[in-house]
């Protein structure tokens, strides 16, 4: 008997001993074969690429010294273009190959509207985002997961929600900024850059979570800026991030408070559904229980009644909602520098919200939609300036643009700032010119201007929202927001650039958008001729 167990310990042994080997073999060979794939992948890549027009990389760091030297990637793309023509290359580290094409009929040569899988812009925020959101799903997945989100956002209960809670918090923010500036009732002046970025965020964290989230006496806006802002400095630091150095741990602290910030907002919200029925009515107009987007999330269902989002997923969704408004506040403080330049087209736009509003706030949807004007001004400023510099996607099969052939797996790169200033589609591009957008070149306004249906004569040549079957699912609402900030500062005051204050905004590159240099300076006098 114990000659029996005695082998059978040694077999075991054996055993073991040769399984180890094997699985180490495997993982030896796995690690071997993926090794020469990107080997192979990136000489193909390399192969290929070298036949584009592009100027020389380094072989480790590609073309990453240019775009610094050019201050971000959006000045780098307009270089590329002047220099090398509409269709362009860079190489984004090693072996990344990125084409760059100017041209929006290239753009649909390779087919951009249907390719779906973004290029890997949004690794650097790993940690913050949730794998799961639907920044990172493709295929079915992401169809159902964007017909649910728009299930959400069109809904009469957010849209009149969105209104109720936000119009008020309009009213008390801007009644805020005379006494913040000096104006005591007369004129004030304001950078408006920044109060149109604390504007913007706290508007869409109350849309996003009702009016009582914050993070331990921090906004949850705030808090969120701060571990963006980290991380971008670590995506461009030369120094790899060493493990429990002092940046170490302030990163894992702050996406760690982040984590747990919103957490608390998500139970806050199911405990506010399960006592839903005891809240009187009054109180669910506004904050949880209400319209906001996180308890349409949780209350989504698919067709056969199961909940749409799992908890996880709905955290993971807020956080791609509070990625999606962080920086594209531009859009409220570049348009209204516009029009404090282009005095008549004010006038224009606030004959519209006299008109369409009469001497009260918006009491119906219908009254941020009709403010077509409004809208176009929003647009010629995305146009100009406001808009995200770049969008990328990833090409699955080898194509053909511009009479190059691009290889599959590389970056097909849409350069939106040089395509909205390209005279081919839009004349006189340095022009604030919101008619572009309406029937008629605005020769209307209100319900009767009609907007057109492919601005710029094509339908890729406006993209600040991106295209295809990834573009932005907030862009109806982010203009919806934007009439209603515009709407409710022309019909208060009139606006024009504080002295000194120079025409032309001078841009610099943030993160994938552009913001202003200096800052937008503006002085407001309240309108005494109002209805
Ligand atoms: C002026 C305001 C905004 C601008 C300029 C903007 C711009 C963009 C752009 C350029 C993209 C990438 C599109 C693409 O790759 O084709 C995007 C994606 C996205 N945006 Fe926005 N956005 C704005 C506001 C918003 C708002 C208010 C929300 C929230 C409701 C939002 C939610 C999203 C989401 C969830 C995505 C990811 C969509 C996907 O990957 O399928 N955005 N946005």
């Amino acid at each position: 008997m114990e000659l029996l167990e005695h082998h059978v310990g040694c077999l075991t042994a054996v055993l073991q001993r040769e399984l180890l080997r094997v699985f180490l073999l495997i993982a030896f060979a796995y690690c071997v074969m993926r090794i020469w794939r990107s080997c192979i992948n990136i000489l193909r890549l390399k192969n290929w690429g070298n036949h584009i027009p592009g100027p020389k990389e380094s072989w480790l760091r590609g073309n990453a010294r240019e775009m610094t030297d050019a201050g971000g990637l959006a000045f780098f793309l307009t270089y590329l273009h002047d220099r090398y023509g509409p269709l362009a290359r860079y190489w984004d580290g090693v072996g990344g190959l990125c084409v760059s094409m100017r041209d929006p009929a290239m753009l649909q040569q390779v087919g951009v509207m249907k390719l779906e899988k973004p290029a890997d812009g949004l690794v650097f925020l790993k940690g913050l985002l949730g794998q799961r959101s639907i920044g990172y799903k493709t295929g079915k997945e992401a169809k159902a997961r964007r017909q649910l989100w728009h299930a959400v956002l069109f809904s009469r209960r957010f849209q009149q929600s969105m209104l109720s809670s936000i119009t008020g918090e309009v009213q008390r923010i801007t009644a805020t900024w005379p006494q913040k500036n000096g104006g005591k009732g007369g004129e004030f002046q304001l950078e408006f850059s920044e109060a149109a970025r604390r504007l913007w965020l706290q508007l869409n964290q109350i849309n996003a979570f009702g009016p009582h989230c914050d993070a331990g006496g921090q906004p949850l806006y705030e808090l969120f800026t701060e571990a963006v802002q980290l991380l971008q400095q670590l995506q461009f630091s030369a120094v790899p991030l060493v493990p429990f150095s002092p940046t170490w741990i302030k990163k894992r602290r702050l996406l760690g408070q982040v984590h747990r910030a919103v957490t608390a907002c998500i139970d806050a919200a199911m405990k506010a559904r399960s006592e839903r029925h005891t809240v009187q009515d009054s109180e669910m107009r506004v904050g949880y229980g209400a319209g906001d987007l996180l308890t349409l999330l949780l209350e989504a269902k698919h067709q056969d009644g199961r909940p749409a989002f799992s908890k996880q997923e709905v955290h993971d969704e807020v956080l791609t909602l509070l990625y999606g408004v962080y920086d594209n506040s531009p859009i409220l403080s570049h348009t209204m520098h516009h029009l404090a330049c282009n005095q008549e087209l004010q006038r224009t736009a606030q004959a519209e919200v006299d008109a369409v509003w009469g001497s009260s706030a918006p009491s119906t949807i219908e009254h941020l939609t009709n403010l077509r004007f409004i809208r176009a001004c929003l647009e010629e400023g995305l146009r100009m300036s406001a808009g995200s510099g770049i969008i990328w996607r990833t090409l699955e099969a080898d194509a053909q643009a511009g009479g190059y052939a691009i290889p599959r797996g590389a970056t097909v790169v849409a350069p939106v700032g040089c395509i909205h200033h390209d005279p081919a589609h839009w004349p006189e591009p340095q022009k604030f010119s919101p008619g572009r957008f309406l029937e008629g070149g605005g020769a209307s306004f209100g319900p009767e201007a009609k907007p057109l249906k492919h601005p710029g004569g094509h339908p890729l040549a406006f993209m600040p929202f991106g295209f295809g079957t990834r573009n932005c699912l907030g862009q109806s609402y982010a203009l919806t927001i934007g009439a209603l900030v515009i709407g409710h500062i022309l019909q208060h005051c009139t606006v024009t650039l504080s002295g000194g204050a120079e025409r032309e905004i001078a841009l610099k590159c943030q993160n994938l958008s552009l913001e202003a240099r200096d800052g937008v300076h503006l002085t407001f006098n309240p309108r005494h001729s109002k209805k």
